[in-house]
């Protein structure tokens, strides 16, 4: 994790200076990859290597495991997103990087099986938040460059009223659509910046809210990928007290079949995250067109 730490400081380097262009490759998503993508996978490849204690890696960026040791014996495996909302580096808006961790050499396990998970931030501060199972905590980099610990045992309300909804709103299911409805007639604030890491990090930070990335039309499965993106944070979420469902079980509780699985997914407060579920499961709340709701 120290590894991953100073990791970080290379990749907030490329995000402030380096090349915004394209790498003209494309990722395993079929997605054409920036140059600051390839770069930032690089850097974290290159300090996971060099950690000695990583068997296989796995990220957004690479096509396939990377082995760095055939023996698994006291060692981890790694799978991450190493510059998550990449695109939004030439507007200037916040990104980052997303971090899930195994004992083992096993990358295709539950989420529930990580032994750690991590992000940074590359806001206008840069912060790392972590867990190891035993609660989660914020380091901010100082001017040095060096973390510190700046909150620890974060820990979230039971409901909140903020609300970060991913997708187009025509390509929601009924479901989907009257949950956000419900939303609009509770007053929450709509805060999405199209960044997950920031996204997840407002949430997490204020404690209040809920972010959705749902099934559309024409992608079931929804946009985020439960490797890369989903389980790291849904791994810190759940240990902050809150809550992660691809609206039908735990995010942590599906088990992949694939490195490039994806799966729709709403994570927050519990109690939203309940309240969102059920709406997608056709549940007892309606809303009609006005936007006030009923109970049906
Ligand atoms: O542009 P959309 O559809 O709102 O999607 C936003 C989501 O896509 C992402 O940008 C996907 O991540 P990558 O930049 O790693 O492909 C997330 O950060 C974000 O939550
Ligand atoms: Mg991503
Ligand atoms: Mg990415």
């Amino acid at each position: 994790m120290c590894e991953i730490a100073e990791a970080s400081k290379y990749v907030i380097n490329a995000v402030r200076t380096g090349d915004l262009g394209v790498a003209g490759t494309s990722n395993l998503y079929g997605e054409e990859q920036l140059a600051l993508d390839v770069l930032s996978d690089r850097i974290m490849r290159k300090r996971l290597i060099h950690s000695g204690v990583v068997c296989n890696i796995a990220s957004e960026e690479m096509d396939e495991i990377y082995q760095c040791q055939a023996s698994a014996d006291g060692l981890y495996s790694v799978a991450y997103d190493p510059l998550d909302g990449s695109s939004l580096v030439d507007v200037n808006l916040a990104v980052g990087t997303i971090v899930s961790i195994y004992a083992g050499c096993d990358l295709l396990q539950p989420g529930r099986n990580q032994v750690a998970a991590m992000y940074i931030l590359y806001g206008p501060r840069v912060s790392l938040v972590y867990t190891v199972g035993d609660g989660v905590h914020e380091f901010t980099m100082n001017n040095l460059m060096e973390f510190t610990l700046t909150r620890e045992n974060i820990k979230m309300a039971p409901e909140g009223n903020i609300y970060a909804p991913g997708g187009l709103r025509n390509k929601y299911n009924a479901g989907d659509e009257k949950f956000i409805r419900h939303l609009e007639a509770k007053g929450c604030k709509l805060r999405y910046s199209g960044g997950f890491v920031p996204d997840i990090n407002q949430v997490l930070m204020k404690g209040k809210g809920l972010f959705m990335y749902p099934a559309l039309s024409g992608s079931p499965n929804g946009k985020l990928r439960i490797l890369f993106e989903l389980n790291p944070m849904a791994f810190i979420i759940e240990h902050a007290g809150g809550a992660a469902s691809n609206g039908s079980i735990p995010i942590l509780d599906i088990v992949p079949e694939s490195l490039d699985q994806r799966a729709p997914i709403y994570i927050g407060c519990k109690e939203d995250v309940k309240t969102a579920t059920s709406f997608v499961n056709g549940g007892k709340q309606d809303v009609n067109m006005a936007g006030s709701f009923v109970n049906g």
